[in-house]
């Protein structure tokens, strides 16, 4: 891979890290008693800090014997022991097709040859898949081969070539408590702790502990792919704050879900922790508690086919000046995933993270919507054992356009869900990882600071992205996939792609001067380079 080097007075390399001062623009919006709208242009200065050294990396995966965590780990292997297979349209060759850092491509800029694309992963050091170390729970005791024999996402041939280095891996015992998730998960349940929730969780910590000193990793990432549970009832005094939350645990609380126990734990490990699944693990106690230990927390639920191409069309539709007006998704699947989706209250989790994805855009334009108004929007999921992993998404989206016109987009789409989920994994685990190594000052600060510890940076991989209190939540794809190319790119110094193409777009285009350098604020507005580390967390 090219490595890419900056020229700029504004970026500096050491051996430790990439240094970028970086001027943040954005735009103030006052509006005055009869509606009238003052725009003012803001700019501030950042120093961006990130660490060169890639950390070898652990990944705790809750729920490592399902169809994601074993067609994850088996793809890692795959990919790092090379291993192609023969299928009926030839040989095939391990990718991580489906990854925005493994297999897609940012513009850089322009050169003589015209625009010039590179990987995503090329921007900034980044831990490569190939050289995670693996590890995790199962409430099913299943070896890892046995486990991506169940699952019936891999081709056979390549099953049979992966099954030496997969059946030695078996999942640790986990927190089963049969309540949070579908009553048909209890025949697989048979590698379950016991004990109290305070004596559980205090065991996943110890596996966490005990995973990172016998594998050698210099860190740890705790990633859920188990079951969708149901929702956890927000009681006051027993999950609604850091301290009730920790006292619900030691007094075992019945609504304190198994999904909230590892993350407690991973948080009390100074781990972070990444929801893949619709239910509120972080109830707000969890996220005070996140906030005060400084970890990073990221969710909820993959956005990986029908949800994703939901917040495409209708960011589509909207930003077009057509209005949507009912959206209809239903799918069915056969995967122990549907399987557990049958069942009322899992559905209902489900129901409700595919369901919020339009919020934003629909917000976003009130020439098409009144206040309050929003499509009719239904989803249904249907479990058929038969078709196993292979999901069928069927989408009927209804419009209106000029005059009183309709127009109706049907879409049917076929996949395997956990070959679309298990790259998400990729990209939530490397770019989680990536932003601990991530630190700005903004302004004359004279300590750095790292990202809020809810990671929404995280959003374009989640159907119902976490954001800190107050922040606006950003559900379309294009939007989300901008932030994350853009901040990379600041990283790095570089303005943000603003797809103007202006150099383009000349009539004298002799007239082009390239500057030297980037027009820098004056020295005082520039935040100082010593100084010590981020602080405020609680140790
Ligand atoms: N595949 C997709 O496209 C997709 C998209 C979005 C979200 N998800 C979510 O990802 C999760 C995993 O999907 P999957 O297809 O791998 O499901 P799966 O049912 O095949 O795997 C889940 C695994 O979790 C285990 N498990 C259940 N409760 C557990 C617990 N408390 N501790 C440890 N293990 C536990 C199960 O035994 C199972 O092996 C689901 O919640 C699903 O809704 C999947
Ligand atoms: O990502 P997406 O395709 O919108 O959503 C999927 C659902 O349609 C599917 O029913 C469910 O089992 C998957 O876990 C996933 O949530």
């Amino acid at each position: 891979m090219a490595r890419i080097e900056v020229n700029s007075p504004n970026v500096s390399y050491t051996s430790d890290f990439i240094q970028s001062k970086y001027v943040y623009q954005n735009t103030k919006v006052d509006r005055d008693v009869s509606g009238n709208i003052t725009a003012t242009p803001i700019d501030t200065v950042y120093l961006f800090r990130t660490q060169r050294r890639v950390p070898k990396l652990g990944v705790m995966l809750v729920g490592w014997g399902g169809n994601n965590g074993s067609t994850i780990t088996a793809t890692i292997l795959a990919n790092k022991h090379n291993i192609d297979w023969p299928t009926k349209d030839g040989l095939q060759k391990p990718n991580y097709f489906g990854s925005i850092t493994q297999a897609s491509t940012v513009l850089l800029g322009t050169g003589p040859e015209g625009e010039v694309y590179v990987p995503m992963k090329s921007l900034l050091p980044m831990v490569d898949p190939d050289d995670l170390v693996l590890d995790g729970w199962d409430i099913s005791s299943k070896n890892l081969a046995d486990s991506m024999e169940r699952a019936r996402v891999l081709d056979y041939n390549l099953q049979t070539q992966l099954k030496p280095y997969m059946e030695n891996f078996k999942p640790r015992p986990s927190i089963y408590i049969p309540e949070f998730i579908a009553a048909n998960q209890a025949e697989r349940a048979d590698n379950v702790l016991t004990g109290s929730k305070q004596e559980m969780m205090t065991k996943i910590r110890e596996d966490i502990r005990e995973f990172k000193k016998s594998s050698g990793v210099d860190k740890v990432i705790v990633l859920w792919t188990a079951n969708t549970e149901r929702f956890s009832e927000i009681i006051p005094g027993v999950n609604d704050t850091a301290e009730n939350l920790i006292s619900s645990i030691r007094n075992n609380e019945t609504e304190v879900s198994p999904s909230t126990l590892f993350a407690v734990a991973s948080i009390l490990e100074g781990v972070s922790f990444i929801n893949g699944s619709p239910q509120n693990t972080f109830v707000p106690g969890c996220l005070e508690l996140a906030e005060k230990k400084c970890v990073f927390v990221g969710g909820d639920d993959f956005k990986s086919g029908q949800t994703k191409l939901k917040s495409v069309l209708v960011d589509f539709l909207v930003s077009a000046g057509i209005k949507p007006r009912s959206i209809v998704s239903y799918n069915h699947l056969g995967n122990n995933d549907g399987k557990n989706l049958s069942a009322p209250q899992t559905f209902r989790s489900k129901e409700i993270s595919k369901s919020n994805v339009v919020d934003d855009m629909v917000n976003s334009n009130r020439v098409l919507y009144s206040q309050g108004e929003t499509p009719d929007h239904c989803v249904v999921i249907k479990y058929v054992p038969h078709v196993g992993d292979s999901k069928r998404a069927m989408d009927e989206y209804t419009s209106e356009i000029m005059m009183g016109g309709t127009n109706t987009l049907v879409i049917h789409n076929t996949c395997e869900d956990s070959l679309l989920a298990s790259p998400l994994i990729i990209d939530l685990i490397v770019l989680a990882e990536l932003c601990e190594r991530i630190q700005f000052k903004v302004g004359n600060e004279t300590q750095f600071q790292k990202f809020n510890p809810v990671l929404s940076f995280l959003s374009y991989m989640c159907k119902a992205p976490l954001v800190p209190r107050g922040t606006p939540v950003v559900n379309s794809l294009f939007r989300q996939r901008c932030c994350i190319e853009n901040i990379l790119r600041a990283c790095i110094g570089l303005s943000p792609i603003n797809h103007m193409l202006l150099e383009y777009k000349m009539h004298r285009p002799e007239t082009i001067v390239i500057p030297k350098t980037r027009v820098s604020k004056k020295d005082k507005d520039i935040p100082k380079e010593s100084e010590s580390d981020d602080t405020d967390c609680e140790k």
